[in-house]
């Protein structure tokens, strides 16, 4: 199951988009991710935080990479783990092999879409063949989504993912 930082408000009500985060909310988004663990471990479930950009996302609290890994390591549970959008991190920050392998101990899931366009991999500037090295290298082995629209055919989208991360 999957969060982002909008829901990290007080008991988990949404935060209004804003410009800046006050230290405080930090202290409430641990909190609240300590209470979604609590729940997923009596149900036996993993939650993950993903990152996303401010350009799609205007306003949104805890959005970056670098915000999304500080929480999930601060919070240090098996039921949160880190939903590292590449997409979002290309857009937000760049560098995304160095964020991957930072993030890399915290990951749960891995969400692929090619920039700009948000289609499959191979349609935009990322060098996928280097991320699906590199993630695997840094021996990443989980699940790996795409999240993304078709440029033309859908078969065609789903079968360039599937070459991108067959190495
Ligand atoms: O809304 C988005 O852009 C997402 O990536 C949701 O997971």
């Amino acid at each position: 199951m999957n969060l982002h930082g909008t829901g990290l408000g007080d008991q988990g009500l949404p935060i209004q988009q804003m410009a800046h985060v006050a230290p405080g909310m930090w202290l409430r988004a641990r909190d609240t991710l300590h209470g979604i663990c609590d729940m997923a471990e009596e149900e036996g479930v993993t939650f993950t935080l993903e990152n996303l950009n401010l350009r799609e996302h205007p306003g949104c609290p805890f959005n970056s990479t670098v915000d999304v890994l500080s929480l999930v390591a601060a919070v240090d549970r098996p039921q949160l783990r880190i939903n590292l959008d590449l997409y979002h991190t290309q857009i937000g920050e760049g560098d995304v092999i160095r964020h991957a392998k930072a993030c890399q101990p915290w990951i749960g899931e891995v969400q692929v879409a090619d920039n700009p366009g948000r289609c499959e991999p191979g349609t935009g500037e990322m060098n996928w063949p280097m991320i699906a090295r590199a993630l695997a290298d840094m021996g990443n082995d989980g699940p790996v989504g795409m999240e993304a629209f078709a440029k033309d055919k859908p078969e065609d989208a789903l079968e360039a993912f599937r070459a991108a991360f067959t190495l």
